[in-house]
């Protein structure tokens, strides 16, 4: 997508091929800042603090993380360590183990000397993997906002997203964003009502950022007032990105998901995921008793950041001194409450068929 007229993926191989560069996603939409990885360390700590962040970008850059690794020690202690180093920088997207995974099978039956080279090739085609699959995720999404009805006379038709599932938490299109951007793009009056996503923010820094970039109409609104907007009449879609879904069609996202699916359920309002393919986990049934789920620091309640009048980023104080928080990251949308997934391959039922009608290949996993 573009920055200002210049096309930018959110990660890419620096000139010198070795570095890998990133949009530093935690100074944003104040400052635009392009952070260098050098070591593989570097790529963990960018995932860790959330320098990079969203399930499938948090997958490229543990991929561009095990290439790291392999450049500066191709030995099978440090495939190992590596390994095991980027699984824990953030436990909920399973695109990070699905990467890691990937790269591991790839790389392990190879002599030392050829593992640089083909984790920096896999790493590369993962990424371009990615975009290629939002951009599908996109065009079929499309097809669904094609079929809706404003519920309101404005004539346009009205979205609601949680989080930041846009491009900038995925290589480039997004996964949620992805068909708002087409349908933008195809000329169909959208307008989106971005949730502010405490404790973070996310909808309010990155989604609303990424919107206002490509001209894409939109408010940003407080957590709560989803409901009310559907009440009445304001909200024709709901549509959210994933961290990880079961092979039942249960879907971890941002905490604040479930309350949105809810309210979209009690309303009528089809409620829409988009994922792509490395997002589910076939391994795991039931999604509130098995996914696990990141608790975050206080700190991300208790204190926020922002452009003060005279243009400083300034962090302040926001709670009482000696209120503990608690900051669980991630919550699960039981499948029943999920009109349908949109994926790659198409749109389908959140449930197990629904998905193997999809991914047939998959039938024989546990
Ligand atoms: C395409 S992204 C889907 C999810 O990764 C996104 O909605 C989300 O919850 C991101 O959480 P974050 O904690 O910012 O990494």
């Amino acid at each position: 997508m573009k920055v200002d007229g210049t096309p930018y993926r959110t990660i890419w191989l620096g000139a010198d091929g070795t570095t890998v560069q990133a949009i530093d996603q935690t100074l944003l939409p104040h400052r635009f800042v392009v952070r260098d990885f050098r070591t593989m360390e570097d790529a963990e700590v960018a995932i860790r603090t959330m320098i990079v962040r969203g399930a499938p970008l948090i997958g490229a850059a543990a991929a561009y993380g095990m290439a790291l690794a392999m450049a500066a020690d191709p030995s099978d202690a440090m495939l190992a360590r590596a390994y095991t180093v980027l699984l824990e920088s953030r436990p909920t997207a399973v695109n990070l183990r699905w990467a890691l995974d990937d790269l591991r099978a790839l790389l392990a039956p190879l002599p030392p000397a050829q593992r640089r080279e083909a984790a920096y090739r896999r790493a590369a085609e993962i990424c371009d993997e990615d975009a290629e699959i939002c951009r599908r995720i996109g065009e079929n999404g499309l097809g669904l906002i094609r079929k809706l009805k404003p519920r309101d006379s404005s004539g346009r038709i009205n979205a609601l997203t949680h989080c930041n599932a846009g491009w900038l938490a995925t290589v480039d299109w997004g996964t949620a964003l992805a068909p708002i951007y087409q349908a933008h793009d195809a000329g169909i009056p959208i307008h989106v009502w971005v949730d502010e996503t405490r404790p973070r923010n996310q909808g309010a820094s990155l989604t609303a950022w990424e919107l206002s970039k490509h001209g894409v109409p939109h408010t940003v609104i407080a957590d709560n007032a989803g409901g009310h907007l559907m009440q009445h009449d304001q909200v024709d879609f709901v549509i959210t990105g994933t961290d990880r879904t079961t092979r039942g069609g249960d879907v971890c996202n941002k905490i604040g998901t479930y309350l949105k699916a809810l309210a979209a359920h009690d309303n009528g309002v089809p409620f829409y995921v988009g994922l792509p393919y490395p997002t589910i986990d076939w391994t795991i049934a039931d999604g509130v008793r098995d996914i696990p789920i990141e608790e975050r620091s206080a700190r991300e309640l208790s204190h926020m950041t922002g452009r003060t009048e005279t243009g400083e980023l300034a962090t302040v104080q926001i709670l009482p001194e000696g209120s503990a928080g608690a900051n669980p990251a991630f919550d699960v949308t039981p499948a029943r409450l999920v009109t349908a997934l949109i994926t790659e391959r198409g749109v389908c039922d959140a449930s197990e068929a629904g998905l193997l009608s999809l991914y047939p290949e998959r039938s024989h996993a546990a």
